[in-house]
This record gives C-alpha cells, structure tokens and sequence, in this order.
C-alpha cells in the first residue's frame, strides 16, 4: 500500500475487522493479487479521487477498508506471507477484484493460480472481476489487452483495464459488481437477469476508456 495511508490501514483496518461480525448485513468485495499491482492504489482512488505515487510499501495482512452504501471493501497483502490472512477473508466474500499489473508479466501468469486459490476458498457463488491495472503505462505494457480479455473469458468473469492513477474505470469497476450483486439478492422471478458483461462494455464507451488502450 501507499505510505500516506500506513497509519489509517494498521489503526482503521483492525477497527473495522473488529467491527465486522456486528455489521454482517454488509456485502464484503475484496481485492486481491500480486504485491504491487496497485490494490491499495486501486481503492484509494476510489474512496478519495486521488493517486499518492512515491515509494512502494506493502500492506501487510489485511489492509485498510471502505464502506461505500451496504458494501465493505477490503485491501489485501498480495504478498506470499500474509496468505493465511487473507483466506479467512475469502470465505465471507461476495465479490472478488482480481488484479494484475499490465506492465508485469508474472502478475498476469499468477492470475490462473489466484483463481484456484479463489475456487478453493470463497464461496462458490462469489462475483470475480479481474482487471488488468496501470493501463496508464501503455509505453512499459508487458499484456495486450485482448490477452486479459481472453484469460477473462476462459474463467467466464468480466474483464476491464484500470489505472489507480489516472481513475480510468475505477467507479466503473465497483458498481458494475454492486449491481450485480444487488440484482443477485432482490431479483425477482419475471424480472431480466442483470448483464454485467453489457453493462460494462456500455458504460466502458461511455468513460472513453479506450483512448487508454
Ligand atoms: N502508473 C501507475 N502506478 C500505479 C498504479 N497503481 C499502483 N501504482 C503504483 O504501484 C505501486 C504499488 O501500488 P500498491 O497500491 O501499493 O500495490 P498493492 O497491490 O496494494 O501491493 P501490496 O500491498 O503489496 O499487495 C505504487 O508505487 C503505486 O504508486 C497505476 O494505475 N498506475
């Protein structure tokens, strides 16, 4: 995570652990993916419209979380040694963000073993995203786009680049699983079942995503 948000993480983050059991009624979305793809970069932009560059410090354990309407959004380490946190969080999760870093190779290839670990341990009803962060590096890019779009379609879950510091579908990102999680609890048995597939690629347009890619 970013160094500005050390002391919100550590205090806020075991407040709001403690705090979970009372607020169960809250939709968990986490985030996870190698160190360094931009996780807690990801959140912060979407919790406070800003990117804080500077050194890298990892979050280590489970990072600092936003309550934004009924859900709860919570950073994760992505590195090796904080994996035993993080499991005991995939088990109450609704939704899962699945990062890699479009500049790094190997946090893409690590993206095939985050989704045997996401099978093994959330519930099997859980809403996968995955996006492929740091598409404001276009000239360091290691992954096309349409190679995520591929691994994304393989796994059958939605798929879209962001970047944590230019906010380019980052709103996006969080309410298109918000949607789809809402419809998921109050659809009704007549009504249409929410394309989260359409949905983004109508709203993607909209954003004017892809003078990015
Ligand atoms: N250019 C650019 N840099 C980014 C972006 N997202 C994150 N970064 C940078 O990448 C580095 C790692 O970002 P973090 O958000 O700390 O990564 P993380 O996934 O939370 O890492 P862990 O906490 O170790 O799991 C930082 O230096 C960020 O400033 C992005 O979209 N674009």
């Amino acid at each position: 995570h970013s160094p500005a948000y050390e002391s919100r993480c550590e205090s806020g983050g075991g407040r709001e652990r403690e705090g979970k059991k009372k607020r169960n009624f809250l939709d968990d979305t986490i985030l996870v993916g190698d160190s360094g793809v931009g996780k807690t970069s990801l959140l912060v932009q979407f919790d406070q419209g800003k990117f804080i560059p500077g050194s890298f410090s990892a979050t280590v354990g489970i990072g600092f979380t936003v309550q934004w309407f009924l859900f709860q959004i919570w950073d994760t380490a992505g590195q090796e040694r904080f994996r035993s946190v993080t499991h005991a969080y995939y088990r109450d999760a609704h939704a899962l963000l699945l990062l890699y870093d479009i500049t790094n190779k190997s946090s893409f290839d690590n993206i095939r073993a985050w989704l045997t670990e996401i099978h093994e341990y959330a519930q099997t009803d859980v809403v996968i995203m995955l996006l492929g962060n740091k598409a404001d590096m276009s000239s360091e890019r290691a992954i096309r786009r349409d190679e995520g779009e591929r691994l994304a379609r393989e796994y059958s879950v939605p798929f879209m680049e962001t970047s944590a510091k230019t906010g380019v579908n980052v709103e996006l990102a969080f309410t298109a699983v918000a949607k789809e999680l809402k419809h998921r609890a109050i659809q009704h048995p007549n009504e249409p079942k929410f394309q989260i597939h359409e949905y983004i690629e109508s709203q993607k347009e909209k954003s004017g995503c892809c003078s990015y890619f």
